[in-house]
């Protein structure tokens, strides 16, 4: 059984790579990073540490290709594979899409086998939006089969797998903890048959859980933590007001969640208790720049910070005021190192801060945007 797996970066290797390993699937990685997947074929193996446990996992059975430099192998593969995924971010599935609608061009018309591309991203619909810039890109004569054929189930995938710095570039350093759901509603053909999955057949409340749960959470420590000038995650959840604030927001986002999907409330308590452990997690060290990284994606429509905002105001008539010092809070990072976040302090020094916000998030409801202006500067 052959996997293509776009993007063999952190979650990539140390997540996806993982599991689809476990299940018997030889794996080519495809990347644009010339060292990993130069280390991908001489190795041959990489190996995954599992923070704050003694024993290591090697992963085998793996093989690397360049899309820029070999995109035709890449296609090739996609022509052979029995499932395709991707952990790439949400803003490079535009650009692999290109690869990915001549490779099943080519197979709709050799193999006209179903199969299922997953995207890993953390968004909401990303396997669908991944379908959607494919077919833009598949010949008019082609499309209807290719989106007959092939199957576009949206994921929600849950690790923490921070920035590495590890002698060996392949190496992966992961905590423990995982989740990978994917909905079985648009699976075309057989169902990939990983056993690290959890199939379900509506995947709304899993992802909004993750994303507004996790990712919320997270990205509330990285933009506090980095207002108080921490380093790391962990540096920015040891500071008691950080961690209240964070759990306030978390409250919140989950009063949502709950309100929604019917979660049971204690089981979603505990849900939030775990997390917090889990960014607190002594055995491994999580840069608040890379848990803030691309904070304009982050403060959009239907991400992890103005969605569940919004959708608090509306579902309980109150100010969403823990989400809110968040959101000022990303308004506030700066990082010269991340073109978002440089993007975001221009247009901010541009326009001011409500029009600046306005047309990221995408938000129309006036209270909302005073109410975020005015967090903005009593911080400020
Ligand atoms: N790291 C985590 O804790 C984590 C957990 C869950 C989900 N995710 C999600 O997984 C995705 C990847 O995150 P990551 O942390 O692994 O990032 P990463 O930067 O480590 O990995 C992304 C990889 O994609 C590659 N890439 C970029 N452009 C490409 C292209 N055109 N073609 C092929 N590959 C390309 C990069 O070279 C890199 O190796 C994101 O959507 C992220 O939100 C990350
Ligand atoms: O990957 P991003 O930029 O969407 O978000 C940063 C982190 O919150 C994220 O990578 C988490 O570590 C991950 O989603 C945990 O499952």
């Amino acid at each position: 059984m052959i996997a293509v797996h776009f993007g063999a970066g952190n979650i990539g290797r140390g997540f996806i790579g993982s599991l689809l390993y476990d299940a018997g699937y030889e794996t080519v990685f495809v990347d644009v990073n010339e060292t990993l997947i130069n280390g991908i074929n001489e190795q041959g193996a990489y190996t995954i540490e599992l923070a704050g446990q003694k024993e290591e996992k090697v992963v085998t059975n793996i093989a690397g290709l360049n899309s820029r430099t070999q995109p035709e192998a890449v296609k090739e593969a996609i022509q052979k594979a029995d499932v395709i995924t991707t952990a790439v971010g949400p803003q490079i599935l535009p650009i692999i899409a290109k690869t990915v609608a001549e490779g099943l061009e080519k197979r709709v018309q050799t193999n006209a086998s179903p199969i299922n591309i997953i995207a890993c991203e953390n968004m909401i619909g990303g396997s669908e939006a991944l379908r959607e810039s494919v077919l833009e890109n598949v010949e008019e004569s082609l499309r209807a089969e290719v989106d007959q054929t092939f199957g576009f189930p949206n994921a929600a995938v849950d690790r923490i797998v921070p920035e590495q710095h590890n002698e060996n570039p392949l190496t992966v350093k992961v905590e423990p903890y995982y989740e990978w759901v994917v909905e079985t509603s648009r699976i075309k053909g057989d169902r990939p048959d990983v056993a690290g999955i959890k199939y379900v057949e509506e995947l709304t409340p899993y992802i909004e859980r993750k994303l507004f749960t996790v990712n919320t959470g997270h990205a509330a420590a990285a933009y506090l933590g980095s207002y108080y000038d921490h380093k790391t995650i962990k540096q920015a959840m040891d500071n008691p007001e950080v961690k209240e604030k964070v759990r306030s927001t978390l409250q919140e986002t989950g009063e949502v969640l709950i309100e929604k999907y019917n979660f049971g409330r204690e089981e979603h308590q505990a849900y939030i208790n775990t997390i917090i452990e889990r960014y607190l997690n002594p055995d491994l060290s999580d840069d608040v720049t890379r848990v803030a990284r691309a904070p304009k994606r982050k403060l959009g429509p239907n991400d992890r910070l103005v969605r569940p905002a919004l959708a608090y105001s509306h579902l309980f008539r109150e100010e969403p005021k823990h989400l809110a010092e968040v959101i000022a809070a990303a308004l506030l990072y700066k990082n010269e190192n991340d073109p978002e976040a440089v993007a975001l302090q221009t247009s901010i020094q541009e326009q001011g801060v409500r029009k600046a916000f306005q047309e990221i998030s995408e938000v129309e409801d006036e209270a909302f945007l005073h109410l975020v202006e005015t967090c903005y500067g009593k911080m400020t």
